[in-house]
């Protein structure tokens, strides 16, 4: 190597979308982590800027008055795999941004177009600022936010599997209840006017129905390696 100098990675951006419950959280942080690679929730910025909505009073069935207030709140995203963190105007909302409250609005607040605008501005910054690279996942990564992102992957899993799996986190929740509120949520995503929940032409689908969460990491990790040596 020329000059001695010590051969690095080139940066990496990788775009992980997918419905709820396919796994994306759980396969993009430990990809990241795995590969050395920051790491960034977009799901949790929306649910961010929901929690904003309801503590402050808004309706968040009236898209004007969320689109009126959409550049108030400040979002911080902390983008260490290992200690993802979120913030709205400087206190912690990590907790707060999985209530059932918060889960049943945000697909109405994530559908207003000055919303989508604002958080996906925020996600372009913190994308271009990752020195080795990211993984970024969420619903439109790949279709609309990084277009240009080395590797686009989309996850899917049969409802079954995705209810089951969420059922299990929750604590005994029926696993009916949840499927239709799985699907339901999907639906509002994947048909709303402002880059809705898709998969990108040139993304690598995985289906994770019958994979086991290492299986689903370890096919991931494998891509982004392919990606890197073709770089
Ligand atoms: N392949 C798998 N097999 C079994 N369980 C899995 C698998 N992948 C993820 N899980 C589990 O399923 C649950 C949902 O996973 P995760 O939160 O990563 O999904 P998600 O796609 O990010 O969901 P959402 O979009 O709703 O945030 C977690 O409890 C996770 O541990
Ligand atoms: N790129 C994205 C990511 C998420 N959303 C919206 O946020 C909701 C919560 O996402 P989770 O991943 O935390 O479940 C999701 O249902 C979408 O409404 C989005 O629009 N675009």
């Amino acid at each position: 190597m020329e000059n001695g100098a010590a051969r690095t990675a080139p940066a990496v951006i990788v775009a992980i979308d997918g419905p709820s419950g396919t796994g994306k959280s759980s396969t993009s942080k430990a990809v990241a982590a795995q590969l050395g690679l920051s790491y960034l929730d977009t799901g949790a910025q929306y649910r961010a800027i929901t929690w904003w909505m309801v503590s402050n009073g808004i309706d968040t069935d009236d898209a004007h008055a969320v689109a009126a207030a959409a550049d108030k709140p400040e979002i911080l995203s902390g983008t260490d795999p290992a200690r993802p963190t979120i913030t709205v105007d400087g206190v912690d909302v990590s907790g707060p941004i999985r209530t059932q409250e918060v889960t049943s609005r945000v697909s109405a607040v994530s559908a207003v177009p000055e919303i989508r605008t604002r958080i996906t501005e925020l996600q372009r910054t913190i994308a271009a600022s990752a020195g080795t690279g990211i993984v970024v996942e969420g619903r439109d990564i790949g279709t609309t936010v990084l277009p240009d992102a080395d590797l686009k992957i989309f996850l899917t899993a049969s409802p079954e599997a995705r209810a089951a799996r969420r059922s299990g986190e929750l604590k005994g929740a029926d696993v009916h209840t949840t499927r239709e509120a799985l699907i339901r949520r999907d639906a509002a995503d994947s048909s709303r006017k402002a880059s809705p929940l898709a998969k990108a032409g040139d993304a690598v689908e995985v289906d994770t129905t019958d994979l086991t969460l290492p299986q689903v990491i370890e096919c991931v990790v494998t891509l982004v390696e392919e990606k890197r040596a073709g770089k």
